[in-house]
């Protein structure tokens, strides 16, 4: 069976076929860490994984960069507003999302390139732009470059519009520009209203690298001149990824070979945002249920349907995901293969609902067969690994606050009770070798009248 994948630049499903047999060069647009995330900010990051884990278990080996905009205007403003330096704001924003992945078990992205760290490639792209014709400093010397796009032709082709049908962009001053659509490569120092911190000096003057840039660049660094797959929220399609592929493409390479674009989470009817007051943050949901149940929640859905979020929808998957989790659990450490059944969902343009149904009835099958269930359960595991939803997973004790603590202590009554069951046989030898093993871990053991207590060296859990 082959991978089939819904290119939202030709609109059809078609057969994913590498650049290189085996390999996956996949691009994810990241976010910009200015404020804490929100549920609908994380489902990017949980759909794409998805496809990562996919492509992974089906033999690709994959390079998968997910990058981090940390300078842009909306980060300068509210750092502003907060009196702190920019760069705080969101390097904060950046371990408060890194905590929400780790607790959705989103895998780290093989390199993780944050804007600001990649200005020397940006700056150096933007010079070949503009030496091949496709790009020019503003003439009211701002200091600002724009891409010039009448100089090239297939402006559009991503998001299948004429230029003239576009709308102006909106991200520099219109004064400068030779179009109203052109788009900032580069923007010019505001030496009165900006921090010098947020600026870097380039042949056009100090200022800071436009939004679509960045990921031209930072792609082309990690991934080369043609990759695979580029990924983003459906809202990214334009003007972000058009901006993106024209720059690449104007620069000679050949960028992504298919664009996937996953749909929002939604309430009533309108996308999940801070700016409409109508987000909830992933902390806040995590008091709700647990980190597994709200992937299990977003998983459940297609990547390319909107979800409307609920408390009740939510309180439904966790219940749903729980019957599996029981199920699984009666057989720790029997992993099986994974049904046809299964495989031919996820080769579907990553058919999750229905990979996820072949879960459930699998988990009902086992519950009614006795017999059947032991083999069924390992099915059912291999599946939920490939979803990154095995409650055995290791990651969902490491993920969220607290959840290595539990962990910790439930293995630590665990060994005790056989130290106390060595003291009580009079098997000194093994009661000392285990706190001397655990002593070596940072755990001490005293034993009191009362009982062995444990706590670890120089601290506290
Ligand atoms: N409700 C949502 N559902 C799915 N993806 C979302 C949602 N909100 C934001 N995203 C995605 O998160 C990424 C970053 O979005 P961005 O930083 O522009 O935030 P935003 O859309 O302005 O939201 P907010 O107004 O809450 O800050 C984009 O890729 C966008 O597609
Ligand atoms: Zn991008």
């Amino acid at each position: 069976m082959t991978l089939r994948l819904y290119d939202t630049a030709t609109g059809e499903v078609r057969d994913f076929v590498p650049l290189a047999a085996g390999k996956a060069g996949i691009y994810v647009c990241g976010l910009t860490v200015q404020s804490e995330p929100h549920v609908g900010h994380v489902r990017s990051a949980v759909n794409f994984d998805v496809l990562r884990r996919w492509l992974a278990a089906t033999g690709s080996d994959v390079t998968f960069i997910r990058n981090i905009t940390d300078i842009d205007d909306k980060i300068l403003t509210k750092a502003a507003d907060q009196g702190r330096p920019w760069y705080n704001l969101a390097y904060d924003m950046k371990r408060e999302l890194d905590r929400a992945y780790a607790d959705l078990n989103v895998l780290p992205p093989t390199y993780e390139p944050a804007a600001t760290g990649h200005v020397p490639e940006m700056i150096e792209l933007i010079e070949l732009l503009i030496s091949k014709g496709h790009a020019y400093a503003a003439e009211d010397g701002s200091g600002d470059v724009y891409f010039d796009v009448r100089s090239w032709p297939s402006y559009g082709e991503l998001t299948h519009q004429g230029i003239d049908d576009m709308e102006a962009a909106t991200d520099a001053d219109p004064r400068g520009k030779r179009d109203p659509r052109d788009f900032a490569l580069w923007k010019g120092w505001k030496s009165d209203s900006e921090p010098r911190t947020a600026s870097w000096p380039a042949p056009w003057g100090r200022g800071r690298p436009g939004w679509h840039i960045e990921c031209s660049a930072m792609a082309g660094k990690y991934l080369g001149e043609a990759f695979d797959i580029h990924g983003g929220g459906v809202d990214l399609r334009f003007p972000h990824h058009e901006n993106e592929q024209a720059q690449s493409r104007a620069a000679g390479g050949a960028f992504a070979s298919y664009w996937l674009h996953n749909a929002w989470i939604t309430t009533s009817g309108e996308k999940m945002s801070k700016s409409l007051g109508n987000s909830l943050l992933v902390p806040e949901v995590l008091k709700r249920v647990r980190g597994i149940e709200l992937r299990y929640y977003m998983v459940a859905a297609h990547y390319r349907s909107h979800v409307e979020f609920s408390f009740e929808a939510l309180d439904d998957a966790a219940s749903a995901f729980q019957r599996i989790e029981r199920f699984v659990e009666q057989y720790p450490g029997v992993v099986g293969e994974l049904p046809d059944a299964f495989v031919a969902a996820m080769d579907d343009d990553l058919g999750t609902p229905a990979a996820v149904a072949v879960i459930h009835t699998l988990v009902r099958e086992g519950n009614a067969q006795p017999g059947a269930a032991a083999k069924l359960a390992g099915q059912v595991r291999a599946m939920l690994a490939v979803l990154g939803l095995d409650p055995a997973d290791p990651a969902w004790a490491a993920g969220g606050s607290g959840k290595a603590e539990t962990a910790l202590a439930a293995a630590m009554e665990l060994v005790m009770q056989q130290r106390a069951k060595a003291r009580a046989d009079k098997d000194w030898p093994t009661a000392d070798a285990i706190r001397d093993a655990l002593a070596a871990a940072g755990i001490d053991v005293e034993d009191t009248p009362d009982g062995a207590r444990w706590s670890i060296q120089n601290g506290s859990v």
